[in-house]
């Protein structure tokens, strides 16, 4: 694996974090020393893949980077007429994800598409997996994508909705925000490399609270939802449609 030292140097300018080849070269190295809790989210949503597949349905994998929730829930459908669309709008990605599916022999047919998922027809889902994906778009963007997603679904059907989250209260934000970058650090993460980081993620990814992305899943018509995974600022949760 790749190791990700992107932001080691002093650069003279910071630019928008973009997800380039640089990036997608050393991503699954980046992830996992960057997101708490990210390995256990994969595996649990394969386990939730499982659990909520349902026959003839779609499985999609919105924001799908390399494709490691798609991996993780091929590995677990067995319904028949099951269909997994991972999507992304970097071509980086895209072409590295398709790599990595078609590396692994399945009976369960992957479509990889290079597309902008405020703009992909959504239908006939069984799951969709919103995976650290939700924050990069523009906040009004956030509330049709999830509204969507509710129309797509069947009945029985299950969002996986993870995210970096911030807190309202000020003191439980800075201690969450020192807390993740205690974990970066012990993952080798320098203090620069953190912080020229957080600096070219500050325009791009705006995380939502906790009561934001309630709000939002319940206008969108999710009677119930609930927070299964927490660690520091990151966290995700699930919605049904009943
Ligand atoms: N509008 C958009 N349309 C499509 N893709 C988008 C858009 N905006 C951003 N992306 C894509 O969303 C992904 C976010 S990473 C997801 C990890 C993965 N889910 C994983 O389980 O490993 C999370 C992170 O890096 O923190 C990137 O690949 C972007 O290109
Ligand atoms: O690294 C961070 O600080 C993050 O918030 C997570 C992350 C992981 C990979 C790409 C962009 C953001």
């Amino acid at each position: 694996m790749q190791k990700d030292h992107i932001y080691a140097e002093p650069l003279a300018h910071i630019q928008d974090f973009r997800f380039d080849d640089q990036v997608a070269d050393v991503f699954p190295d980046m992830i996992q020393r960057s997101v708490p809790g990210y390995q256990s989210i994969i595996q649990t949503i394969g386990q939730l893949a499982e659990r909520y597949q349902q026959t003839n349905s779609h499985y999609y994998d919105l924001g799908c980077s390399l494709g490691a929730a798609s991996l993780a829930m091929r590995r677990h459908i067995s319904a028949s007429g099951s269909k997994i669309i991972a999507v992304d709008n970097s071509a980086a990605m895209v072409q590295r994800c398709q790599r990595h599916l078609s590396a692994f022999r399945s009976e369960v047919p992957v479509e990889v598409l290079e597309a902008d998922i405020c703009e992909l027809p959504l239908e006939n889902a069984a799951m969709v997996v919103i995976n650290f994906t939700l924050q990069f778009l523009a906040k009004p963007q956030r509330n049709d994508l999830i509204e969507r997603v509710y129309q797509a679904l069947k009945p029985g059907g299950l969002l996986v909705l993870s995210e970096k989250i911030v807190s309202e209260n000020v003191q439980s934000n800075d201690l969450l925000i020192e807390l993740h970058h205690n974990f970066k650090r012990a993952n080798g993460y320098s203090e620069l490399e953190i912080s020229q980081k957080r600096t070219a993620l500050e325009k791009v990814m705006q995380p939502d609270s906790i009561a934001e992305h309630q709000v939002r899943l319940q206008q969108a018509g999710f009677a119930e939802s609930t927070l299964w995974f927490q660690c520091f600022n990151f966290c995700s949760m699930v919605a049904f449609k009943s």
